[in-house]
């Protein structure tokens, strides 16, 4: 296990290392000769430089790209927070290995390759209403699996996730460490009914009681209020920052997943982009408090790094043009005069 305690965790998250300040300034140049009036790629040049600072080459590839999905089960879930039943949960698993959900035509549409990693189905976390989701042990063995399963060699990464009554768990993380109240947080997730809603809120508002008091400690919070695929989520976005692999997040609650990082360290996402904002309503509020605006704002709320994957087809196309356009020299076009 790689994080056997909660100090090799903290220690993890301080002194994280920087983007390739050179590489990034010579994309950034490149940019600038290309064929195309300045800026008018819009956030394609942002993305291109981005990828170049974290990839550590002025001209990134896209030659492996992966999406990992984590699944787990909540506790929660048993008070009524979700439209469906916790065995999706384990249906859906079985699902990916068929080929037969949204993330497995995304992943193939966006060229990535997709792994899945279900996290103890059988054991589900405790109802954070009730005692903390994890006690220590199990959250450190989640955020060890997440960091397990991000390799080195990627040249960019989503994770995502798959577990009834998360949107839960991601509004009362939010809530603990935002601030704003549970209303402020709490969605209809898989389409809970005004009744679902009023449950959801309460849930959220008994967690914050219990554990609120914790809130001077993020990774406290992660492990009172979150479940094991938000903490896994959490683990693979630190290994992802430690071996300078660009990341895009995806939705409401992979969001809420990152934010006690956010917290133990200012800059610990600056290798992420938000891939879109999700439709559940307090992504964009998240997003804000994150200071990452999102790429795409299409109304998807379905979690499994969906989000990323379609985000993916956009950073495809900025290297592209990064890549392959003509520079106004090579094309002998003539260059801005005023
Ligand atoms: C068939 C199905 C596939 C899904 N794929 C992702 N989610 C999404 O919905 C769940 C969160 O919503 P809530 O908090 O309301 O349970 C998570 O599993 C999330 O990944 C799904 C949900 C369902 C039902
Ligand atoms: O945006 C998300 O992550 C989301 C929204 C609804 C249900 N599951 C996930």
């Amino acid at each position: 296990m790689i994080f056997p305690t909660l100090d090799d965790l903290r220690a993890a998250c301080r002194d994280l290392p920087a983007g390739d300040e050179a590489a990034a300034a010579a994309a950034l140049a490149r940019q600038a000769v290309l064929t195309k009036p300045p800026g008018s790629l819009g956030r394609l040049e942002d993305l291109a430089v981005w990828l170049a600072r974290w990839q550590g080459r002025a001209i990134p590839k896209l030659d492996r790209i992966s999406i990992v999905v984590f699944a787990g089960n909540h506790g929660v879930a048993a008070r009524g927070v979700s439209a469906f039943p916790i065995d999706v949960t384990a249906q859906m698993v079985a699902n990916y290995a068929a080929g037969g959900a949204g993330i497995n035509r995304l992943a193939e549409t966006a060229g990535a390759a997709l792994s899945v990693v279900p996290l103890e189905l059988d054991r589900p976390t405790a109802d954070f209403t009730k005692a903390p989701a994890m006690d220590e042990a199990d959250f450190l063995a989640a955020v060890s699996a997440g960091y397990e399963a991000v390799s080195p060699e990627n040249d960019l990464l989503a994770v995502g996730e798959m577990g009834i009554g998360n949107t839960t768990a991601a509004a009362a993380l939010c809530a603990a460490l935002l601030g704003g109240g549970a209303g402020r947080w709490v969605g209809r997730g898989t389409g809970v009914d005004d009744h679902g809603l009023a449950r959801k809120r309460d849930a959220v508002e008994a967690g914050l009681a219990r554990h609120g008091a914790k809130v001077a400690d993020p990774l406290a919070i992660a492990a009172a209020l979150g479940g094991r695929e938000l903490a896994a989520m959490m683990g693979a976005t630190l290994a992802a920052r430690r071996h300078g692999v660009p990341m895009l997040l995806d939705g409401y609650v992979a969001s809420a997943a990152v934010l006690p990082l956010s917290r133990l360290s200012t800059d610990a996402l600056a290798h992420c982009r938000a891939a879109h904002c999700s439709a559940e309503p307090g992504h964009k509020a998240l997003l804000s408090a994150l200071g990452l605006p999102p790429l795409l704002d299409v109304g998807m709320r379905l979690g499994e790094a969906t989000g990323a994957a379609v985000a993916m087809l956009l950073v495809r196309a900025a290297v592209s043009c990064h890549a392959g356009m003509a520079t106004f020299a090579e094309a002998g076009v003539a260059e801005k005069t005023s």
